[in-house]
């Protein structure tokens, strides 16, 4: 059987949202069309709302008076943003040909197409947003890989997803719009016993104290609810999630916000994210964890 064989509810069909936070966040990602999101998408096809990890390749962007230097910051930010994905797969563990993933909060479904792409399975992607879930089915379709890979418009809160039936399942920059607890315990619903799950994640860094000015900020931009750290550790504990690997991932984030932070790209958050992770007050951080 194929995805598209027990499709009941075509993307657009929107139900109403559950709260009317959800439809404020529904409709911020209908009307999102951020240059620095699409023409990095561009570069592959891999649309991503995410952020980047890992060390600068300088000889790939050339001399700064290169005629060519934006489209090689452009090509080398997208790279940095697709490692971010390949590390959170690498964090799944073994996923086999015939198990089903699940991407809570699947944006555009970039990270979708790697996973079907690195394991040959079927990909579920849930977001609250007609326009991300048309965009990402487009795509798939075009990449030939609609039976695989499928967007739909979800509450990840109330996933349309049977008992058990996910090998391994993630958030990835999607979990500080909701409750943890409640998204928890809708991971481990839906996992099977042993399955994996894994974050990508901003959180607010528990020895600062409270969140700073800065992750306030960042709340501000983009009407979500940063973590804390704690927060997550106790969400997973009280929901049979049971980390295994917990990685600060800020030391390598912040190349690529310098890099972004000298670009005509620049959307104004730049600065929040910059100065947080370096007076300690936010992290960036990946959690991986065994449903048990
Ligand atoms: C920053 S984007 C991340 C997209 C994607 N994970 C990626 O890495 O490209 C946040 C996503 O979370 C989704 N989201 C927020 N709250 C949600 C909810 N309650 N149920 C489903 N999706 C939700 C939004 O629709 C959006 O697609
Ligand atoms: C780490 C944190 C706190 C993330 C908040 C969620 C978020 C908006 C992620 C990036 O989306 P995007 O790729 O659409 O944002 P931008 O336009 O800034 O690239
Ligand atoms: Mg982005």
């Amino acid at each position: 059987m194929s995805l598209t064989d027990d499709i009941t509810t075509p993307s657009s069909a929107i139900p109403d949202p559950a709260t009317p936070y959800q439809g404020d966040i529904a409709r911020y990602w209908d009307h999102e069309a951020r240059p620095v999101n699409l023409r990095l998408g561009d570069v592959d096809g891999l649309y991503h709302h995410h952020y980047g990890i890992g060390e600068i390749d300088r000889a790939a962007l050339g001399d700064p008076a290169d005629t060519e230097r934006e489209k090689k910051v452009i090509a080398e930010l997208h790279r940095l943003e697709s490692a971010q994905a390949d590390l959170l797969l690498d964090n799944l563990g073994d996923i086999r040909a015939e198990s089903t993933l699940l991407d809570a909060g699947c944006g555009r479904g970039g990270s979708m197409v790697m996973a079907h792409q690195r394991f040959g399975c079927r990909v579920e992607g849930l977001t609250l947003s007609t326009q991300q879930a048309d965009f990402g089915n487009k795509r798939a379709a075009e990449l030939g890989i609609g039976e695989f890979v499928r967007s739909r418009v979800a509450n990840m809160l109330e996933m349309p997803l049977e008992n058990g039936s996910i090998a391994g399942s993630w958030n990835n920059e999607s979990s500080m719009y909701v409750d943890l607890h409640d998204l928890f315990a809708e991971h481990s619903r839906v996992l099977a016993v042993g399955g994996r799950y894994v974050t990508i994640t901003g959180c607010w860094n528990p020895k600062y104290g409270q969140p700073s000015k800065w992750v306030s900020q960042i709340n501000a931009h983009f009407e979500c609810n940063i973590h804390s750290r704690r927060e997550y550790l106790r969400a997973m504990a009280d929901n049979r999630l049971v980390p295994q690997a917990v990685i600060d991932l800020t030391p390598d984030t912040l190349p690529y916000w310098e890099l972004r932070n000298t670009t005509s790209l620049v959307t104004g958050i730049e600065e929040a994210f910059i100065e947080s992770y370096k007076d300690g007050s936010f992290q960036y951080v990946l959690i991986a964890a065994d449903r048990v």
